[in-house]
């Protein structure tokens, strides 16, 4: 169902949809994604902030689903930025992970002073084939210009937030301009999805669930996806977006939804370094 999969700059096919597996709360992850591997999600993203990896790998291992079939991507945290740290935490989440390579491995966030060594490792790391794309996360434009100034492999993601009130039209451009694959997170506004007249009309002229039009909505923008949901049914409805097209018309009028309106920020102090 969701065999559905972008290329990236270096050849490496990603599938267009994912399951996010953050959680505030640090619920269990593992029975939530063996229900979603069963369910046909190929690809998973986590980070080593979200101290679910273990979890991750449990989940995975215990799948039977072959390596060659499964997309997982993690995160440098922000205490861990720099060069031989960076190197020290890879190893650290594979081991977590019970992997021998990773798919795709990203910094978090920027961090000041850090994170051109932490893209120094990222590149060694790609050289080495231990994984098979680099790239980064809530990364703006000046940060890009920054990293991309000194990277000698230039990163294949960027994971941002990304939903219908925060649509970065011009970080768009700049990402495609450099063949740099955009990657949606929050994109479910983390459930808020009532009282949008727009979305639920769409909605209903498909038969599709508000949530099942943004994802869609991201795709056909060019962005990768990944949703977070524990819950059977919702996991479902959330991977059953290949089967409707959404209009010219109807993906303008959900760009012009924009707000340029972030989520609240979340308790970032389990993000350590993060100031
Ligand atoms: N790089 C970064 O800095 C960040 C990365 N991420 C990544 O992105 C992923 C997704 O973002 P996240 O912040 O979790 O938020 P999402 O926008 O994916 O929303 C998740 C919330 O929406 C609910 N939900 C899921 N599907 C539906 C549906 N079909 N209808 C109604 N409600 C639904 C979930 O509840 P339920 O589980 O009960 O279904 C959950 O409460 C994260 O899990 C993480 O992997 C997230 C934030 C930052
Ligand atoms: O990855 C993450 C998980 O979600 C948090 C809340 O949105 C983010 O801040 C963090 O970067």
């Amino acid at each position: 169902m969701n065999r559905h999969y972008t290329q990236l700059r270096n050849g490496v096919q990603m599938p267009w949809i994912g399951l996010g597996v953050w959680t505030p709360e640090r619920d269990d992850a593992t029975e939530a994604i063996k229900q979603a591997l069963e369910m046909g999600y190929r690809s998973i993203d986590t980070a080593s902030a979200y101290e679910n990896e273990t979890q991750v790998g449990r989940a995975v291992a215990e799948s039977g689903i072959p390596r060659e079939d499964m997309f997982i991507t993690t995160k440098v945290a922000n205490g861990d930025q720099g060069y031989d740290s960076t190197l020290h935490a890879f190893e650290s989440s594979m081991e977590k992970l019970q992997l021998d390579y990773l798919d795709l491995y990203l910094i978090h966030w920027p961090v000041e002073g850090k994170s051109l060594d932490t893209w120094r490792a990222l590149e060694h790391l790609y050289r080495q084939k231990r994984v098979r794309a680099i790239g980064v996360s809530n990364f703006q434009i000046n940060d890009l210009e920054g990293l991309l100034s000194v990277a000698e492999v230039v990163p294949m993601v960027n994971q941002i937030e990304f939903h219908p009130n925060l649509t970065h039209m011009e970080l768009r451009v700049f990402c495609k301009q450099h063949q740099i694959q955009m990657e949606a997170w929050s994109p479910l506004m983390k459930g808020q999805l009532s009282g949008n007249e727009t979305l639920e009309s769409i909605a209903s002229k498909h038969g599709k669930t508000v949530a099942q039009v943004i994802l869609r909505w991201d795709i056909q923008s060019g962005f990768v996806t990944i949703p977070k949901s524990f819950n059977a049914t919702r996991l479902l409805e959330n991977i059953s977006i290949f089967d409707f097209t959404l209009t010219e018309e109807e993906m303008s009028s959900i760009d012009l939804l924009n707000k340029n309106e972030k989520l609240p920020k979340p308790d970032m102090s389990k993000f350590r370094s993060r100031s």
